[in-house]
C-alpha cells in the first residue's frame, strides 16, 4: 500500500449555527488540511499520484476559503451546512 500526502494552510472565519457557546459567533482560525491518498497501483512513472498535482488541487480549494467567511461559500450557504472541521474536511474530499 502506497500513501501520498500533501497539506495546505489557510486563515478564515466561520460561525456554527445552533452551537451553544461562543462558536455561534463569527470568529477565525488558522486551518491546516492534510490530505492523504492511498492505493496499491503505481502509474508507468512509478507514481501513485503526482504530489505536485495533489498539492495544487488542495491549494486551489483552500484559496476558495482563505480570508473569507466560510458560511458564505455557496457549498455551505446553499446547502445549509455548518462549517465544522468535519464538514470542511468533506468539502475538500468532495471537491
Ligand atoms: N467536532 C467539532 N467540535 C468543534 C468544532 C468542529 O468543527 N468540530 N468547532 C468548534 C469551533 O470552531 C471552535 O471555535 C474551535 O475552537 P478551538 O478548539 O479553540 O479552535 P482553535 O483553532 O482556536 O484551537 P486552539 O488550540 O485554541 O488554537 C468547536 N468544537
Ligand atoms: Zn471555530
Amino acid at each position: 500500500m502506497y500513501r501520498v500526502r500533501a497539506e495546505t494552510v489557510f486563515s478564515t472565519s466561520h460561525y456554527l449555527n445552533g452551537y451553544n457557546g461562543k462558536c455561534a459567533n463569527l470568529h477565525g482560525h488558522n486551518w491546516r488540511v492534510v490530505v492523504e491518498i492511498e492505493g496499491e497501483k503505481l502509474d508507468k512513472l512509478g507514481m501513485l499520484v503526482d504530489f505536485k498535482d495533489l498539492k495544487s488541487a488542495i491549494n486551489e480549494i483552500a484559496e476558495q476559503l482563505d480570508h473569507g467567511v466560510i458560511n458564505n461559500h455557496p457549498y455551505f450557504k446553499n446547502n445549509n451546512i455548518n462549517p465544522t472541521a468535519e464538514n470542511i474536511a468533506y468539502f475538500f474530499i468532495k471537491s
